[in-house]
């Protein structure tokens, strides 16, 4: 017998036709409709069964452990290149200062703001008020200009003072801010950027607040962004904002030899989205997780990283088991060395030196950072345009070009801009 009911969605009245009686019972393959008894189930099945779709397993859960706290595992086996997780930011991410001009504020692509954009902004009142507030906070302040730290912990003290119970502000709350174990010069760092945040948070009010925040207050704030804050980067992995990501921050764990890596979407007219892709096969019941610093390094330099910057003493395999595969001290200073001067190169116009030294660091660089590591890919790519403007080298380019697609269509998705670049280049 035909149901009419077209709708899926779950109901909480009998799925078959004519009847509304409440329906205790769900169909257990698509657990989208209900049925008021085991004979209405049997008599809709016939009209149900081309629309009863199973619905895909989550890839992931959320565990907890008391030494880690909350952290995400893999629900199956989840192959390399899946994305995991994508989301928008919690509170409007803040660009940093020195790109500000360049880019659109508000979905951060790299063109001034577009009227699509502007649009956007005015239609919520929220976002209206941030912008009115810190363009007369930021006139107060010349010639100085505050932090982009500092301008986030004012739009999340905008949210969360007067303290509102449930909704947005207490999603922030919900972060971890390790305030408690804090190394004292970091804690007075925060202190000092606590009090500069009130201050800015009071300058770009219309009126005096309801309920004046206190120093402690600010200070656990700015503890939850220096703890839970992503840096945003364009894809040539260039930082160009600070953002707050509220699934990612309360679930994806730090390792050195992590299983996922971070990147952002950016689309017209939409805050840059953050999305975390798999570059490994992942077993089922294992941790995904991603590196909240430059892998590079040795062991013991990570850990330290770790413990100043984040206040955690790192369990992560790699730290246990991988201190033999390091990277030596001298090989990453050649990294970071050759990274700096290619760039100087680069600026200067003397783009054969430049293709010279990025190609002569490649092996330092391959040593020092993991086989998906965007960054990776990044280097690879440039190595592969200096060497084909400069016609040197082009079976080594092309090498790079192959390496860096690679890398990068796993790390970032074969829909990525700079992916369909490379793709494009062949
Ligand atoms: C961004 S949060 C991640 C989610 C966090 N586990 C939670 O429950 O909210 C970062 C915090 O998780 C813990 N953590 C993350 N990675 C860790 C690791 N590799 N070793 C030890 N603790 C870690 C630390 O307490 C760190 O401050």
């Amino acid at each position: 017998m035909a149901s009419p009911m077209a709708s899926q969605s779950v109901s909480s009245v009998c799925n078959y036709l004519g009847c509304t009686e409440p329906a205790p019972l769900k169909c257990s393959r698509c657990k989208q409709v209900k049925y008021c008894s085991k004979d209405h189930q049997r008599r809709d099945w016939k009209a149900h069964k081309a629309r009863c779709v199973v619905p895909p397993a989550p890839l992931s859960s959320v565990a907890h452990s008391p030494s880690l706290g909350r952290y995400l595992v893999s629900a199956r086996s989840i192959p390399q290149a899946t994305t995991v997780l994508s989301e928008p930011p919690l509170i409007p991410p803040v660009l940093h200062d020195r790109e500000a001009p360049l880019r659109c504020p508000y979905c951060f692509s790299a063109s001034p703001p577009h009227p699509s954009c502007l649009s956007k902004v005015k239609a919520s009142e929220e976002l209206r008020q941030d912008r009115e507030g810190e363009a007369r906070a930021n006139e107060a302040l010349k010639p100085h200009r505050a932090p982009p730290t500092v301008v986030l912990a004012a739009r999340v003290l905008r949210r969360v003072f007067p303290p509102r119970g449930e909704g947005g502000d207490s999603k922030f709350m919900s972060l971890t801010s390790n305030v408690e174990v804090m190394e004292s010069s970091l804690k007075s760092k925060l202190r000092e950027m606590a009090a500069l945040s009130i201050r800015y948070y009071n300058l770009s009010r219309a009126g005096p607040p309801i309920v004046e925040p206190g120093l402690d207050d600010s200070l656990g704030i700015l503890a939850r962004i220096n703890q839970n804050a992503f840096t945003i980067a364009d894809s040539e992995l260039q930082p160009i904002g600070i953002g707050i990501y509220h699934q990612a921050a309360t679930t994806v764990n730090h390792s050195c030899s992590p299983t996922m890596v971070s990147s952002f979407v950016f689309r017209e007219t939409e805050p840059p989205q953050l999305q975390m892709r798999t570059i490994v096969n992942v077993e089922a019941g294992l941790e995904l997780s991603n590196s909240y610093i430059d892998t590079g390094r040795c062991t013991v330099d990570r850990r330290a990283e770790l413990l100043s910057s984040y206040c955690f003493s790192c369990s992560c395999a790699a730290c246990k088991y991988g201190a033999r595969h390091d990277a030596s001290a001298s090989q990453y200073a050649e990294v970071a060395a050759a990274g700096l001067r290619v760039q100087q190169l680069i600026d200067e116009q003397r783009f054969e030196e430049a293709a010279l030294t990025l190609k002569s660091a490649l092996p330092a660089y391959e040593k020092a950072l993991f086989a998906k590591s965007p960054n990776l890919g990044i280097q690879l790519y440039k190595c592969c345009k200096l060497l084909e403007y400069c016609e040197k080298d082009l079976q080594l380019a092309a090498d790079c070009r192959r390496k860096a697609e690679e890398i990068l269509s796993v790390a970032f998705g074969e829909d990525d801009a700079l992916v369909k670049e490379i793709k494009a280049r062949f």
